[in-house]
C-alpha cells in the first residue's frame, strides 16, 4: 500500500480524507500562492495545486512510494477567484455582494507518484446557492471568523452551512477535496483506491 501524502494544511481536506478511510502523513508545501496571477478561476487552482505538489513531491523527506496530493480551492463569482478574504471587512463585503446569488467552488487537484515519477491533475467544480442573508446574519457570521480562513468566506460544512441552499456537484469538492476524482486519479495512476483505506 503507498504512502498518502496530503500537501496541505487544511484541517477540513485532512478529516475529510481520514473519513474516507485513508490515514495521510501531512507534509505543508508553503507555497506563495499570490505568485500565479491572471489566470481563469480553475485554471488557477489548478496551477496552485500543481505548485503545492511539486514542492512536496520533490522533498527528500518523502516516502519513496508515496502518493501526494496537492490542492487549491477557490471562488469563482462574476469571473473572479476568491480565495480566503483579506480581512472581516473583506468578508463582510463579499458576503454582501454573494447573498441570493450563486458562484462556483473550484477544487484543483494534483496527484504525484513518487514510485515512478507519474502524475495527474484535474480540477472539480461545484455550483453553490448563497441564501440571501441579513446584515445581521453577515455580521454575526464574520464574528465567529470561520469564514476568514476559507476560500470564498463560507463553509458548507460550518456555521456557513445554513447559508448554502443548494449545490449542483461534489459536496466535499466545496470542503476541500473531490473524493471520486481523487478515487479516479488514485486509479489513473494505477492503484486501486481501496488499497488505500486503512480501517
Ligand atoms: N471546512 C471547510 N473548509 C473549506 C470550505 N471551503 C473552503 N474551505 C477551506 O478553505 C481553504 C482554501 O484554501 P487553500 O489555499 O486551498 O488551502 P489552505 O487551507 O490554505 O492549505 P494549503 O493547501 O496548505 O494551501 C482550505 O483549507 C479548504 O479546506 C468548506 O466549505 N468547508
Amino acid at each position: 500500500m503507498p504512502t498518502f501524502v496530503l500537501a496541505s494544511a487544511s484541517p477540513a481536506r485532512l478529516a475529510t480524507l481520514r473519513n474516507a478511510g485513508l490515514d495521510p502523513q501531512v507534509i505543508v508545501s508553503g507555497v506563495d500562492e499570490s505568485q500565479v496571477t491572471d489566470v481563469p478561476p480553475a485554471e488557477l487552482a489548478l496551477r496552485l495545486a500543481e505548485l503545492k505538489c511539486s514542492a512536496v513531491a520533490t522533498r527528500a523527506d518523502v516516502p519513496s512510494d508515496g502518493l501526494v496530493l496537492g490542492c487549491d480551492s477557490v471562488l469563482e463569482l462574476d469571473g473572479a477567484a476568491l480565495g480566503k478574504p483579506d480581512d472581516a471587512d473583506d468578508a463582510v463585503r463579499r458576503w454582501k455582494s454573494m447573498r441570493g446569488r450563486s458562484g462556483v467552488l473550484h477544487t484543483g487537484h494534483c496527484l504525484h507518484d513518487r514510485a515512478n515519477g507519474h502524475r495527474v491533475a484535474a480540477t472539480a467544480s461545484t455550483t453553490v446557492h448563497f441564501a440571501d442573508v441579513t446584515d445581521a446574519e453577515i455580521a454575526a457570521y464574520v464574528a465567529t471568523g470561520e469564514p476568514l480562513h476559507v476560500a470564498g468566506a463560507f463553509t458548507v460544512d460550518g456555521l456557513g452551512g445554513s447559508f448554502v441552499t443548494g449545490i449542483e456537484g461534489d459536496h466535499h469538492n466545496v470542503v476541500g477535496v473531490s473524493l471520486p476524482l481523487l478515487r479516479g486519479m488514485v486509479r489513473e495512476l494505477g492503484h486501486a483506491w481501496t488499497e488505500l483505506w486503512t480501517r
